[in-house]
């Protein structure tokens, strides 16, 4: 293709929503001339399951739920007055709530406001608030934001530590819309103690976001939290950020809650627009279909030109990769579906993966994030007349042509600017492209059985944990190998768990296991005390 049959399919193609400021342009994927029609019928399908999804059909039929994200910044469209009622009331305590916490009415015991954000969740109850507060936050806003988002212990002492003499004055909020996730509920516990340690009470500066009754609102109540703000089993955790997981956070930081529910808003609006060429949603998900075959056999490579931005790759690669991949289809049929999603930013990937991209397996399709607004006022000259932006955007279109070159595959989503408008705005659109493309393969996009398998088997390994100090207590001096110790206990099929149990164990002092003999796994031998 010449430069100007390109610039002509440019034209033809360029996608524009005016009412967020975005455009979305396909014209350097290769699909043909006939694919958009030849997708026709499927992408009515599921346009009609969309609307029944939002009109509040059971979309998430494994669980037997409906699936109401999009209410939540358009409360009028809920589907019954009870939901709208949840939606509004929620969003007006969380609105009162950090204006009381900014203006010091809610304060800490032993200092006189809040000042910092400690937010402990993981998942869906953290990755969006993340986001955002990267995205949107600076060193002025109204409270500075810090995360504890797994049970990593030296994560949650450096997190901590930094913290310091600052807990006194900080706010935790703690997220978990089912409230028993382990990791946060860990996170939770050493916060407390840290708390405890000096000397402060830790219900007194501590909020829940989580589903009434779970153990998280219970142990809230039992604790006096200062306040319960609602989850409901209507919103998924990947995409709860427009509920109070993510406008508890971000109205603390003062952030422009407002305009992000705004532009999410517009955005959902100018995607349930049926005719394709005008639909950034539907063109998204018809382009992750025409790149992967409708087989997920390319990966989402998520670029964009903008250090704010940087996670949104991590953003979308849980709400695409827990979304779309999935083992059956609707008709339970095994399918194993998905698309793979990384990425970080440019032009710094630009000197890391990029030249596999250009060169190497072309297994991939990249999505180009342009904004075109450099930085709030004017940029100095740092070569010529060239400001660092003029250089940035050189680089994403040297990129860009440089990868065309070598056939491979890139769509260009340009916004203006990186507000909060924006970022509602583009939350908005992959969601919607996520639900279109899972009805295209035919997927339920809305449940994660899988996750389920990983966690029961974390907790079999932690009963086996249990079982392995008894035995070593009883035996007190005497030491064993991990095969013995495996026979002692009854698991002999469990000897490498047993021995990863163990190297563990005695690597760290918390329960007494030492570790004498060779390095290698059969020499190795292990007694308590
Ligand atoms: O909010 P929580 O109930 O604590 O869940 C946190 C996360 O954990 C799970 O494993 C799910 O796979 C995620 O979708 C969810 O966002």
């Amino acid at each position: 293709m010449t430069e100007r049959e390109l610039w002509e399919r440019y034209q033809r193609h360029l996608c524009v929503v005016p009412s967020v400021g975005l455009s979305l342009d396909i014209s350097r994927m290769n699909f043909g001339a006939d694919f958009l029609d030849g997708m026709r019928a499927r992408t009515d399908a599921a346009f009609q399951a969309m609307d029944a999804l939002e009109k509040g059909a059971i979309a998430n039929p494994d669980e037997k739920r409906r699936v109401g994200h999009y209410w939540l910044r358009a409360p009028e469209l809920s589907p019954e007055p009870e939901l709208k009622t949840a939606i509004t009331d929620m969003q007006a305590s969380v609105e009162a709530f950090a204006r009381d916490v900014h203006a010091g009415k809610v304060k800490p015991a032993k200092a006189a406001r809040f000042t910092q954000v400690l937010l402990v969740g993981i998942g869906g109850s953290a990755l969006g608030p993340q986001l955002v507060a990267d995205a949107l936050g600076s060193h002025r806003d109204a409270m500075q934001v810090h995360f504890l988002d797994n049970t990593d212990p030296d994560g949650m002492d450096r997190t901590l530590g930094a913290l310091g003499e600052r807990l006194a004055e900080t706010l935790t909020v703690v997220i978990s819309k089912s409230g028993g996730t382990k990791e946060t509920r860990n996170g939770m516990l050493e916060t407390e103690r840290a708390y405890q340690q000096r000397g402060l009470d830790f219900g007194a500066h501590a909020v829940a976001v989580t589903g009434d009754g779970s153990e998280l609102d219970q142990y809230a109540k039992q604790h006096h939290w200062l306040r319960t703000f609602p989850m409901w089993d209507w919103v998924g955790g990947r995409t709860s950020i427009m509920s109070a997981v993510g406008l508890v956070p971000a109205r603390l930081q003062g952030l422009d809650v407002d305009g992000f529910l705004a532009g999410a808003k517009d955005m959902d609006a100018a995607t349930r627009e049926r005719d394709v060429a005008k639909n950034p949603a539907a063109l998204l998900a018809l382009m992750w279909f025409h790149a992967g075959g409708g087989r997920g056999q390319k990966d989402m490579v998520i670029l964009p030109y903008k250090d704010r931005l940087m996670l949104m790759s991590k953003y979308l690669q849980q709400l695409v990769m827990e979304s779309l991949g999935k083992e059956l289809s609707l008709d339970g049929q095994v399918v194993n579906q998905g698309i793979a999603v990384y990425g970080n930013k440019g032009s710094t990937d630009q000197h890391a993966y990029v030249q596999q991209l250009r060169e190497g397996v072309n297994n991939f399709f990249v999505t180009f994030v342009e904004v075109l607004k450099d930085r709030d006022g004017k940029s100095m000259a740092v070569e010529g007349d060239n400001t660092s932006g003029d250089y940035l955007l050189g680089f994403f279109l040297g990129t860009r042509r440089a990868l065309f070159e070598k056939g491979r595959e890139s769509m260009t989503l340009t916004v203006q600017d990186v507000s909060a408008r924006t970022v509602g705005a583009l939350i908005a659109l992959y969601e919607r492209a996520v639900g279109l493309y899972a009805s295209l393969v035919n997927i339920n996009a809305y449940h994660q059985p899988g996750v389920e398998a990983g966690k029961k088997a974390a907790g079999r390994v932690l009963e086996l944990q249990g079982k392995l100090l008894s035995k070593l207590k009883a035996a007190k001096a005497e030491a064993r190998s991990a095969d013995q110790l495996a026979q002692d206990i009854g698991a002999p099929d469990e000897a490498e768990t047993v021995f990863k149990l163990l190297e563990h164990l005695s690597a760290n002092g918390d329960h007494g296991v030492k570790r004498s003999g060779g390095q290698r796994p059969a020499e190795a031998r292990f007694q308590a005390g």
